[in-house]
């Protein structure tokens, strides 16, 4: 951690990403022993008195793991602001209570991040201050332009960290050691032996009372926008000649570029559909536009695939499909990457298993290689073998991970304002023709695996 970071900040401290994921993510990195010591200030719109700020905090670090001494001091000293962020005289007065210098961490819906960093125009921020901003990163193009433009005229770039979680899950840092360590990937690694990408990450949880947020994102916005869309370039980048901070978000930002909606043609190139009622696992779940908050005319989806296309000499013809879902009957997350078929299978084998396949589990940590060898029984048969092994964990969860980066001022895993907008880029011409209802929003039952419509594709990749 930087010497000189004395207080972090979490605006949306009620908020679910802030119990589920942020704090026990904080908890961990504490516990490790990794900071010099900090104080904690949760700001939030509802009144919450001190001990129940502490005891949330506390609750949130057990969940995490962090039951030592060092989690359980920032959780007893932890502080709680009532307080609208987007009001300039509310922000003067927390960053008034701020020791040393302060860590804003913005936990909220990215219209009221827009709002708090106009408000913040007014307030005097002590220098080094250090910004940590959720995605989705400003709601379209535009205002991503906008909010980058807003930031840097009230920290330096260094200072601001883009959070993407992704980027710190440990499979997905894995993919680098597993692409770059090894002489026998890269070679292969190319349009001319690979036939198609998918990153897949299908759900059970379904919108879990996050309505505020959800209904005005979708599934493209809250998952492909960003995390899959960062993972989909640390499959298709140049190798970096390094791993640090200017390298690594540059090879990623230059696939980005070259990445655009397969054909030119969101209609033909992306799906989307809605979960209707059903049962996941027992629990009942009512249809998706039944559910508290939702307003069924933001007609948003709570599954979306896309087809991209990175254009350039390595990819060009390789469709990479992106797809995400809420509600469904399998959690199912990964990188599959499919390999072309031989170009001769030696006359006199029988059978046809499929062609190889590298998948990578984003949840378990593991990796598996399928491929075609002589079956046992009859030699001259080709059957499938996997290779599996499991990827070590890291010491720290994702938002363990992210928050190290951003509390000792190392923007490696922060996403870069070029890569961001790129991002939005490549998904805003589905977000235009989605609201021309170019694309039918189809229905699923939750718990199912999908629109019945959608299932021939899925059965032939899935395990
Ligand atoms: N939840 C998750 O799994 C993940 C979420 N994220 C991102 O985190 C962000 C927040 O999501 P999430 O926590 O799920 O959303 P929630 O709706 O659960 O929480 C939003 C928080 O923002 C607060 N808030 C809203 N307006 C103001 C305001 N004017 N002043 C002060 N506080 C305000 C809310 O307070 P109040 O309730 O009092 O209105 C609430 O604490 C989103 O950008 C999301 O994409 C990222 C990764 C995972
Ligand atoms: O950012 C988000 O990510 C979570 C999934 O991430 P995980 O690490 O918790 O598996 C997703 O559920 C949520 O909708 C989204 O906002």
């Amino acid at each position: 951690m930087s010497k000189g970071i004395g207080t972090l900040v979490i605006f949306g401290a009620s908020g679910d990403l802030t119990r589920r994921l942020l704090l026990p993510g904080l908890g961990q990195l504490v516990d490790l022993g990794r900071n010099p010591g900090f104080h904690l200030i949760g700001v939030g719109q509802d009144a919450m008195s001190t001990s129940a700020w502490r005891a949330r905090v506390a609750k949130s670090f057990e969940a995490g793991g962090a039951t030592g001494a060092k989690a359980r001091a920032l959780a007893a000293t932890a502080d709680y602001v009532k307080a609208d962020v987007t009001n300039p005289d509310d922000l003067t007065r927390i960053i008034a209570m701020c020791t040393g210098i302060p860590a804003l961490y913005f936990a909220l819906p990215p219209r009221v991040t827009i709002a708090a960093c106009t408000a913040l125009a007014k307030v005097e921020l002590p220098a080094g201050t250090v910004f940590g901003l959720e995605k989705p990163f400003g709601t379209d193009l535009k205002s991503a332009v906008a909010l980058n433009r807003q930031l840097v005229k009230l920290i330096p770039e260094r200072q601001i960290h883009r959070v993407d979680h992704f980027l710190g899950k440990s499979t997905v840092l894995n993919l680098l050691g597993l692409r770059f360590a090894n002489r026998i990937l890269e070679p292969v690694w190319n349009a001319e032996n690979i036939a198609s990408v998918e990153v897949v990450f299908d759900e059970k949880l379904a919108l879990e009372g996050r309505a505020g947020y959800y209904d005005h994102a979708g599934a493209l916005v809250d998952m492909i926008q960003s995390h899959l869309l960062l993972v989909m370039a640390l499959v298709a980048m140049e190798p970096p000649s390094s791993i640090d901070a200017d390298d690594l978000r540059g090879a990623m930002a230059q696939a980005l570029r070259a990445t655009s909606v397969l054909g030119g043609d969101p209609a033909s190139s992306s799906r989307r559909a809605r979960y209707t009622a059903g049962t996941i696992g027992g629990r009942k779940l009512p249809s998706y536009v039944k559910e508290p908050g939702v307003d069924p005319k933001n007609h948003t989806e709570t599954l979306a695939e896309v087809v991209l296309g990175v254009d350039n000499w390595r990819w060009a013809g390789v469709p990479f499909t992106l797809r995400s879902g809420k509600a469904l009957e399998r959690a199912r997350k990964e990188i599959i990457v499919t390999f072309k078929d031989v170009p001769h299978l030696p006359v006199g084998f029988r059978g046809k298993p499929g062609p190889a396949a590298l998948r990578i589990s984003l949840s378990p940590d593991d990796i598996s290689l399928d491929l075609n060898i002589n079956g046992q029984g009859d030699p001259f048969t080709i059957d499938r073998v996997v290779l599996s092994t499991e990827f070590g964990s890291g010491e720290l969860g994702p938002y363990g991970e992210v928050l190290s980066g951003l509390l000792g001022s190392d923007p490696t895993l922060s996403v870069r304002a070029d890569e961001i907008e790129e991002c939005w880029r490549i998904v805003e011409p589905v977000l235009a023709a989605w609201k021309k209802d170019a694309v039918k929003l189809e229905g699923y039952p939750a718990g199912s695996a999908g629109p019945a419509s959608w299932r021939r594709t899925r059965s032939s990749t899935s395990r």
